[in-house]
């Protein structure tokens, strides 16, 4: 049993969603939309180890500075929203190139997130599963169903 007691509650697992049976994908993949299945987080973390060997900046690249990196590029990510009023699914508003930039820039972002990882030692395929069944044992399917309260604001 690992610390969050999730020996036998086991909603999201990699095996689970390798084999599909996650039965509710939502309307993104109803109308075609799914990621591709590659690069992996390994892929990437790999990938990027790589490129900052290559140019010897492991020096620069502490866990802080890869931090404060990863929060300037999501300050470069909320810029290409700033200012338009609220945004529809698709960005189907955007000029092509705008959504090109967003794309860049969530990358930017999710590198910097898998170094950061990294420097920390942190597995974050499996931390995210962890946090993914923590999540799905907060807010019970039945409990919340079209509530967005927090898990703390319901009565006990
Ligand atoms: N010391 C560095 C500098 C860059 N990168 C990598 C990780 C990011 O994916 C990308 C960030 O590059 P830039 O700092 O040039 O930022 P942008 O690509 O966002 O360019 P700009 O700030 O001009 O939009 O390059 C890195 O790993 N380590």
């Amino acid at each position: 049993m690992n610390e969050l007691g999730m020996e036998h509650y086991m909603e999201f697992s990699p095996q689970k969603m390798a084999e599909g049976s996650n039965e509710a994908d939502g309307e993104s993949k109803k109308q075609g939309f799914t990621f591709s299945a590659t690069p992996t987080l390994e892929d990437i973390r790999e990938s990027m180890c790589r490129f900052r060997d290559e140019r010897n900046w492991g020096q620069y690249h502490t866990p802080r500075n890869v931090l404060l990196a990863l929060v300037g590029e999501v300050g470069e990510l909320a810029e290409l929203f700033q200012w338009r009023g609220e945004v529809k699914e698709g960005l189907v508003d955007f000029s092509a190139r705008d959504k090109e930039r967003v794309g860049e820039e969530m990358s930017d972002i999710l590198i910097y997130l898998v170094m950061l990882a990294d420097r920390c030692r942190i597995d974050l395929p499996k931390a995210i599963t962890e946090k993914m069944n923590l999540n799905a044992l907060k807010y019970p399917r039945d409990k919340v169903k079209g509530d967005s309260r927090k898990y703390n604001e319901y009565p006990s």
